[in-house]
């Protein structure tokens, strides 16, 4: 593999005996894995139905190996969100990250969401989830992910850190920064990433990430827990970006993290950070020659708890009269709705997290569950809100088996026939008992409602 000059000479002076380890891994073939989505099923459920061989990520409950050749993204069960598919060692920043129901969680660098829809699963549908990215059109692949995962109290937005500040200031129990970096563990997976690093370069990202993580030090509440990763080896992105935070905000320490015995420690003699030392090395390190996986670098740091002060929740949904359609639709629905979270921005309906705060003036892409649009006399529900629910939340199924030909022509976008045993009007169309979407039979035909920008493509 041709590795530019500069960097893989500084990966010799730094691994030392190592580097020929590290050279040959790249000759091998890249690790992939999947993790299962336990907002939707459990692990247990999961290695039940899985169709193809899966082999467990050793550093994570939820996440398995599968062969390339099984193609998991061409299965129904992607489309009903069972699993994210995901790099084996990303899986470890929200896998050690301790986030637990009710907790107020930001996920700062958060497309396409592969972290995010497993915090939002920690959060198990309580508490917030504020998920952002710098970019419009990676925050929009964000969205999908979220919705296609079944996450109810997500807003994604897509802002600039820097204007999160003097909304959020002492609000977040934990935050996750999974930083923009050179990416040099990716090299092996994806060698067109050495471009972007001869283009853009360690100093670059390391600028960037110190200007991130300053901006969430502030957001963290006192005695929250800040996560801090990345996908690349420079000491300056890793260690380096620690220690600019320990210097300047003497409230953080690092938390000493036993995930793995095959991860090692920080490295901060690599940029002689002397006096950082004890703490720089409770970071950890994954690398690609000691693990299945790509590599990659995680701190978790603790804020002190002396300043205790609180953002008291702000906002009020304004007010909102459920219309005939809607309840008439929410009767077939066995969800436990408080009234006054619901919110209508012109036609469309929402359902928001409880204990949220004014976000005016961001940009923002969803508030919590999208349910539907209310349009003359009628209500159409939406895919984020079939995608959000479980077979048993609604009253109206038709529940086809993963070998149906009926299953993958739907994903198509095309209208089926169904056997007439189901009730006309909005039926929620299930594969093996988990939904997929919605459809609208007639007789013994099912008008086809799932969303044309998830359509499986052939
Ligand atoms: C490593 S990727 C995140 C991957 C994501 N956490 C996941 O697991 O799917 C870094 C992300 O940071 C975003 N980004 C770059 N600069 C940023 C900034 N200043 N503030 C917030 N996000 C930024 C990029 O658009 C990119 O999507």
């Amino acid at each position: 593999m041709n590795l530019p000059k500069k960097f893989d000479d500084r990966m010799r002076e730094l691994l030392k005996e190592e580097y020929d380890q590290y050279v040959e891994s790249l000759d091998k073939d890249f690790y992939a894995g999947l993790r299962v989505n336990n907002l939707k099923v459990s692990c247990k459920e999961f290695k039940e139905i899985s169709p193809y061989q899966i082999l467990p990520i050793p550093w994570t409950n939820n996440g398995f190996y599968y062969e390339k050749e099984n193609q998991p993204a061409k299965h129904p069960y992607y489309y009903a969100g069972l699993y994210y598919i995901q790099e084996p060692s990303a899986m470890t920043p929200a896998a050690a990250l301790e986030v637990k129901p009710g907790d107020k969680v930001l996920d700062l660098c958060a497309a396409p969401g592969g972290k995010s829809t497993e915090l939002a699963a920690k959060l198990n549908g309580e508490g917030i989830l504020v998920s952002n990215d710098i970019s419009n059109s990676r925050a929009k692949a964000l969205l999908k992910n979220i919705e296609m995962s079944g996450v109810r109290n997500a807003i994604v937005m897509s802002e600039n850190p820097k204007k999160l500040v003097s909304y959020f200031e002492g609000y977040f129990d934990k935050i996750l920064i999974d930083a923009p970096c050179s990416g040099e563990g990716m090299f092996r997976k994806e060698p067109s990433m050495t471009k972007n690093w001869e283009e853009f370069g360690v100093d670059y990202y390391s600028e960037i990430q110190k200007e991130i993580i300053e901006y969430a030090a502030c957001m963290l509440k006192p005695g929250g827990l800040l996560a801090y990763s990345t996908c690349t080896f420079s000491p300056e992105e890793n260690e380096g970006t620690i220690a600019f935070l320990l210097e300047r905000h003497p409230e953080f320490s690092v938390i000493k993290l036993d995930i793995y015995d095959q991860f090692d420690s920080g490295k901060p003699q690599w940029l002689d950070l002397e006096a950082e030392k004890e703490e720089l090395n409770k970071c950890v390190r994954i690398w690609p020659w000691k693990v299945k996986g790509e590599g990659h670098f995680l701190t978790i740091l603790k804020k002190k708890e002396d300043k205790i002060f609180e953002i008291k929740p702000n906002y009020t949904p304004k007010k909102f009269k459920i219309s005939e359609e809607l309840k008439s639709f929410l009767k077939d629905v066995k969800i436990n709705f408080n009234e006054n979270c619901f919110e209508s921005i012109e036609d469309r309906i929402y359902y928001l997290p409880e204990d949220m705060v004014s976000m005016k003036g961001l940009r923002i892409l969803r508030s919590g569950l999208y349910i539907g649009d209310v349009k003359k006399n009628r209500f159409e529900p939406s895919q984020a809100f079939a995608s959000a629910l479980k077979m048993n939340e609604y009253n109206r199924v038709i529940n086809l088996s993963g070998d149906d030909p009926n299953v993958i022509r739907y994903l198509k976008g095309e209208t089926i026939e169904v056997e007439n045993e189901f009730e006309s009007g909005w039926n929620l169309l299930c594969v093996d008992g988990y939904p997929l979407g919605w459809g609208k039979l007639s007789g013994t035909t099912l008008k086809n409602k799932y969303y044309p920008g998830w359509r499986w493509l052939s």
